[in-house]
């Protein structure tokens, strides 16, 4: 876990750093237009970033999410990336996207701002304690630290020293060190306390099976064996239409358990899968997966579809068309009971995405643009691909009913939609306000955690069975695996 937080700690400011050049390069007068709307795209198709501002003595003249002057709290910096062009610092967030605490990049007069939230997401296991600090052990992040101030003591003493009661990994990068803790006595304490005589005896075959376990177990070769093996899991978040209150569809979204019943969050596991050119296989397991599990479902209820993530290579190869036919088509899924929902960063290869939309398009496969941003470029896209629906972020439905600057964007967003006849699907709604906002603007299909979270087939089933409309769906899929 150690490990897993350096690691997208690591990724993040990589991605980060890029996206900070490009902004310098770009060199666009500040705050026009343009600008502001090269910021909004590039924030909005970064899951880490909340936000990009531009900074001239102090005060923020604009930002992604528009002009507006705010001046930043007290800002501490705690280090430098290795080609010292960018510094990270303790800052805050704008009053806009709420204010709270954040991790901020600076390079040159922008300052990209990641909320510390985002950090906090790597674990799901309630017992552990995890905590990200400075090279000299000033704590920068800490998780689920208990009032006895472990976890803060063994940051301090940069894990040299073994907290009673503890089991502790630490992980120390140029950058930063990274410390997850668990209480109570573990494997190596019992070792270490009760057989000191048979660790010393079996050392030397204990040192060679923990060098062989670490090479393994890097979060690389994990993720490899998690695929191999089958252990990552799909859950499924449906989509309502709220005018019928019917469930209309499902996302499907990867899920990875580890042994130790930990849940990793895709938005770790995935970048990593694409540095390390695992995306393919993990799109075949999710392709698979969905077969097997929605395929009666689907196959049953030609009113109801399923939404998959393709990432961009499987867009630019066109790879996955051969991959579906021999799944989900299989399985007796019509083409246009499958949304594939692609990412504006599938079209860096713009050429080779528009062949394989189109081909996909033309096998009556639905393309759903997922995570849309509203940049210049975003339009552009829109119209020149075979797009028929709009997955409109969370980003854009959050700031709904709050006053912020950037919950009019949505409103805009909405019009374009239409007026490009697109299907559109609010994601991330949490709130009556939000839904009763996009009702008024006749957006009807919806999906948040005011209706559902992602859920494990068998509870898909559930609740399909549950909602007044849609109890026939379930009826007919059991009909259907039991012929
Ligand atoms: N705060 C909030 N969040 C909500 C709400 N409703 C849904 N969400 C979350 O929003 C994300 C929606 O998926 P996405 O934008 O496609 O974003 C996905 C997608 O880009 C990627 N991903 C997940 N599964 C796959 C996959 O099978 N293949 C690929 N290529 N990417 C995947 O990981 C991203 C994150 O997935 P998740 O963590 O499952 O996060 C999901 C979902 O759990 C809500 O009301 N509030």
């Amino acid at each position: 876990m150690a490990q897993l937080l350096i690691t997208r700690e690591e990724l993040t400011v990589e991605q980060i750093s890029a996206i900070l050049n490009q902004l310098s390069w770009a060199n666009l007068p500040p705050c026009g237009n343009e600008h502001i709307g090269l910021m909004r795209q590039l924030t909005v198709n970064t899951p880490a970033l909340d936000e990009i501002a531009y900074v001239t003595d102090g005060l923020a003249t604009c930002s992604s999410w528009g002009e507006g002057l705010y001046e930043f709290g007290e800002e501490a910096v705690i280090g430098r990336t290795s080609d010292g062009q960018t510094s990270f610092m303790l800052s805050y967030m704008s009053p806009s996207s709420g204010g709270g605490r954040a991790l901020a990049l600076s390079q040159g007069p922008y300052r990209a701002l990641i909320s510390l939230k985002y950090f906090v997401d790597v674990i799901a296991e309630p017992k552990m304690q995890m905590g990200l600090a400075t090279h000299d052990g000033r704590p920068v992040i800490t998780i689920g630290s208990s009032p006895d101030g472990a976890l803060e003591k063994a940051l301090l003493t940069k894990g040299a020293v073994q907290i009673p009661g503890y089991q502790q990994a630490v992980v120390n990068s140029p950058q930063w060190i990274s410390m997850a803790m668990y209480p109570g006595g573990g494997f190596f304490q019992y070792l270490r306390t009760e057989h000191d005589g048979l660790l010393i005896a079996g050392g030397l075959v204990f040192l060679l099976t923990l060098g062989i376990w670490m090479r393994r177990s890097s979060p690389r070769d994990e993720l490899r064996a998690a695929i191999r093996s089958e252990e990552l899991s799909v859950h499924y978040q449906p989509i309502i239409n709220q005018r019928s209150g019917e469930c209309v569809g499902a996302e499907a979204l990867l899920r990875w358990r580890q042994s130790d019943n930990t849940w990793i969050q895709p938005d770790l596991f995935i970048p990593m899968a694409e540095a390390n050119r695992l995306m393919a296989p993990l799109t075949d397991l999710l392709l698979r997966t969905v077969a097997n599990e929605m395929g009666p479902l689907l196959k049953a209820n030609p009113e109801l579809h399923i939404s998959l993530n393709l990432y961009a290579e499987d867009v630019s190869t066109g790879r996955v068309l051969g991959v579906l036919e021999n799944t989900l088509i299989v399985a007796g899924v019509r083409p246009r009971q499958i949304w594939l929902e692609v990412t504006e960063r599938s079209f860096m290869d713009i050429e080779s995405a528009r062949t394989m939309l189109q081909q996909a398009h033309d096998r009556g496969y639905i393309i759903a643009i997922d995570d849309f941003g509203s940049g210049y470029s975003s339009l552009q896209y829109l119209q020149s691909l075979p797009v028929d629906v709009l997955k409109v972020d969370k980003s854009f439905i959050a700031p709904i009913g709050t006053g912020a600057v950037s919950s009019h964007v949505i409103y805009h967003i909405i019009e374009m939609g239409k007026s490009l006849n697109l299907v559109l699907v609010a994601e991330g709604v949490e709130t009556q306000t939000q839904a009763n906002y996009l009702a008024d603007q006749g957006v009807s299909l919806v999906q948040g955690w005011l209706y559902a979270k992602a859920m494990p087939i068998r509870e898909l089933h559930e609740f399909l069975g549950q909602r007044p409309s849609a109890g026939r769906l379930a009826a007919a899929a059991s009909r259907a695996e039991a012929v």
